[in-house]
């Protein structure tokens, strides 16, 4: 299974910490494209691509194409994680979006408001729960897919 996880760079790199424990745990489940949105030695600049911003996009588009679900950490705002959540809407790709109200933000509408219990869903936790909140969800797509009688080894959740 492809996972591909959002988490803000040029936004802010404050829950950096957070998105190391998600991307560790989700690899347990597959590969995940993006790792580097978790890596300490991304800064607030991004990454130093050859092409620039634009064969950044470029592939993170594409990634997005391939990916068999969407998991983002949306606590601190980013344009970036919000146009990649819009993407993967209109692409019908399955998404989780995990918040910590915690943090004292408000989770924008048009995350919050998407929320449809299938194939949008928005969790909110505490840092301390991630791995279980991950873990019910995983097992919940698990089960979807035996439901639906798709083999084990294909994990593809887009219904
Ligand atoms: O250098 C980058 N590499 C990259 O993959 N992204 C993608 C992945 C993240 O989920 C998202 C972060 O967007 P933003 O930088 O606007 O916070 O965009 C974003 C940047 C910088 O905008």
């Amino acid at each position: 299974m492809k996972v591909y996880f959002c988490g803000s760079i040029r936004g802010g790199r404050e829950d950096a910490h957070v998105y190391r424990r998600i991307v560790q745990k989700l690899q347990s489940y597959g590969s995940v494209l993006t790792e580097h949105v978790s890596c300490s030695e991304i800064s607030e600049k991004g990454e130093d691509a050859v092409g620039g911003d634009r064969a950044i996009h470029d592939r993170d588009v594409r990634w997005l194409r391939e990916c068999d679900v969407v998991v983002a950490e949306v606590t601190q705002p980013s344009l970036g994680v919000g146009y990649e959540l819009g993407r993967a809407v209109t692409m019908e790709t399955k998404v989780l979006c995990l918040f910590r109200p915690a943090s004292g933000r408000s989770l924008s509408a048009m995350i919050r408001g998407a929320e449809d219990s299938d194939r949008f869903v928005v969790k909110d936790y505490k840092e301390d729960e991630v791995e279980n909140v991950l873990e019910e969800f995983f097992n919940r797509l698990k089960n979807q897919k035996k439901a639906r009688g798709e083999p084990e080894e294909n994990l593809n959740i887009c219904i």
